[in-house]
């Protein structure tokens, strides 16, 4: 049975009692999501991030969704990315495509991955061109508070420093607000070379869900959740602050187990 709730400022709190409960809640979550972007705008554009959650979205290749999913009109990017040959393990794309892509009927001109080729530099510029292209033929739509893009999902992972995205604790990098992509050679976690979306492009999103499961993350939720004292306000995971947007945090049993009392609906 899962229970949900709101927390705060922070959010939607859905804890599934098993990984089969959460990946089919993701599955669903994302699967009304699609649906309502394709109903408004004809188009969805989704950003993935690597690590278990490309596992827990596979229950999406699976039917009902694998039919029922309008695949031609999602556009995918990611909201980071290692820089690492497209075929190589550490790849985030490879990890997606071998995942999800190549099981479903994506249009191939609609995965928009980095340049394999280049600097990190280069790709993270590269990348933030091809995305302004797509705000200009509004593929993907555009804030109207900023000028950042608003993708109409990012789907984050959080790791137990509490990082998402490229995004690491008391890295420089949680201040770039100039730039909607950046990178950075010196990741606490390998391989050292990424591109990531910056925080106002996260919190520029219509919906950003941080999918997290395990105890050994418990701490780090617990830590971008609850009201601790003294705050953590450089937790990346607790920076995700969607401006107009919708946060979903999707929790396991284990990475809930140090919440704070909750009170939820079942
Ligand atoms: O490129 C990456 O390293 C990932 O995008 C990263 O941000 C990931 O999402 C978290 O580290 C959580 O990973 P796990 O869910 O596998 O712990």
């Amino acid at each position: 049975m899962a229970l949900s709730g709101v927390k705060n400022d922070r959010g939607e709190l859905r804890i599934l009692e098993n990984l089969d409960e959460l990946r089919t809640d993701l599955a669903d979550y994302i699967a009304e999501l699609s649906e309502a972007a394709v109903k408004e705008r004809g188009v969805f554009a989704i950003a993935l991030s690597g690590g278990s959650l490309i596992g827990l979205m596979g229950k999406l290749c699976e039917a009902p969704y694998n039919k029922t999913v309008d695949w031609a009109k999602w556009y995918i990017f990611w909201a980071d990315e290692r820089v690492v040959a497209k075929n190589h393990s550490d790849s985030n794309y490879k990890l997606a495509k071998d995942g999800i892509l190549s099981k479903v009927p994506i249009v191939p001109s609609h995965v928009h991955s980095i340049n394999d080729s280049v600097s990190a530099e280069e790709a993270a510029d590269e990348y933030m061109f091809v995305i302004r292209q797509l705000v200009k033929t509004r593929m993907v739509s555009v804030s109207d508070i900023s000028d950042c893009p608003k993708f109409d999902l990012i789907l984050l992972g959080m790791g137990p420093d509490g990082h998402i995205a490229s995004l690491f604790p008391n890295h420089a990098v949680l201040e770039e607000t100039d730039e909607w992509v950046t990178f950075i050679t010196d990741s606490p976690k390998p391989p050292p070379e990424r591109i990531t979306f910056t925080l106002p492009v996260i919190n520029s999103a219509s919906n950003v869900a941080i999918v997290v499961t395990g105890e050994s993350k418990a701490e780090a939720v617990h830590l971008a959740i609850d009201n601790v004292e003294p705050n953590c306000p450089s937790l990346p995971a607790r920076l995700v602050q969607p401006t107009k947007g919708k946060l979903v945090w999707f929790l396991d049993k284990p990475a809930a187990s140090k919440l704070d009392d909750l009170q939820f609906s079942e």
